[in-house]
């Protein structure tokens, strides 16, 4: 059933007070990036609008909100690619922009490149007229406030770190057939300066083929990174699976064979989809037709009516 759309706001632990912001986040963006179809847009321009949202949305480590790195400094990930020509488009260790997104979808679209990293993709950027914004305005007092208990002798960065994953990502499926992901992250908690992680890595944080689905990943990036987790998902699907299903196998694949945890929402050219998760919890929302699906907890899936107030 087509058009559909299904964003995730990070795989972790999400504690009890943050739920509420985190599930309202991934509804609101949801309902954002579909109402994009509903204006006549495609599945790109709806995953990067649905992105947008969760970026500007200080509760998700994307944009503002990102996590800092062991200098204190907003260090950020972004990848964009489409399913009917395969074009990509990536940024790794942006700094000063509000939007990652928005530049990595500027890469696939103005460049013969896939990915810019740090001061080349500033340059890039400001050559496109994209405003470049200050580190303060990017960074929220509770990614400080984690940051600087990171540094503690006695800090255990492990667990702390999944205390707040919350990268964010959609999926879409256009009503032409077309499928598209975007996935923008901040990184994790007190990384080392350059670090890049899944994210913009092709394969990794993202892929997109008409021939059999989308996906959008988050989660330990080293341990996608080693299984290319998006397109482990694919290849599953290319061989029949469902995307529930191929979802599962790729994550029990991190799982066993590198210890990884992570989520990830996927979606096939007919409209079927899935949002699955090896983490304790991960904000999830869809929109098909006239239902808002979402949840935050394993087995959790809530729908309602897409007519209904926020
Ligand atoms: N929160 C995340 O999903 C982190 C991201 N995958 C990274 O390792 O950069």
């Amino acid at each position: 059933m087509l058009p559909v759309l299904v964003v995730h706001g990070g795989a972790g632990h999400i504690p009890e007070e943050r739920a509420e912001r985190s599930t309202a986040g991934v509804c609101s963006a949801a309902r954002a990036g579909y109402a994009v179809f509903q204006r006549g847009g495609s599945s790109m321009d709806a995953v990067v609008e649905a992105v947008t949202q969760l970026e500007n949305n200080p509760s998700f480590n994307a944009g503002c909100g990102s996590v800092l790195n062991v200098k204190g400094e907003v260090e950020m990930d972004a990848i964009v690619m489409e399913g009917k020509t395969l074009a990509s488009g990536a940024v790794c260790a942006v700094r000063n922009i509000a939007n990652p997104v928005q530049l990595a979808r500027l890469i696939m679209d103005k460049t013969s490149h896939a990915c810019l990293t740090a001061e080349g993709a500033n340059h890039f950027a400001r050559l496109m007229g994209v405003p470049e914004v200050t580190q303060e305005s990017l960074i929220t007092e509770y990614s400080r406030m984690r940051w600087k208990k990171n540094l503690t002798p006695d800090a255990n960065p492990v667990e702390c770190q999944m205390g707040k994953m919350g990268t964010v990502g959609a999926v879409a499926v256009d009503s032409e057939g077309n499928v598209a992901c975007a996935t923008s992250t901040g990184g994790i908690l007190n990384k080392m300066e350059g670090r890049v992680g899944d994210t913009p890595c092709i394969g990794c944080g993202g892929y997109a083929d008409n021939q059999s689905g989308a996906v959008s990943t988050t989660g330990h990036g080293e341990a996608i990174m080693k299984v290319t987790l998006a397109r482990h998902i694919l290849f599953h699907m290319e061989q029949g699976q469902s995307a529930e299903a191929a979802s599962d196998l790729g994550l029990a694949y991190m799982k066993s064979r590198v210890g990884g945890l992570g989520g990830v929402v996927t979606v096939d050219p007919q409209g079927n989809w899935a949002a699955r998760f090896s983490s304790k919890q991960m904000s999830w929302a869809a929109v098909q037709k006239d239902t808002l699906h979402y949840g935050l907890y394993t087995g959790e899936h809530v729908t309602k009516s897409i007519a209904e107030p926020q």
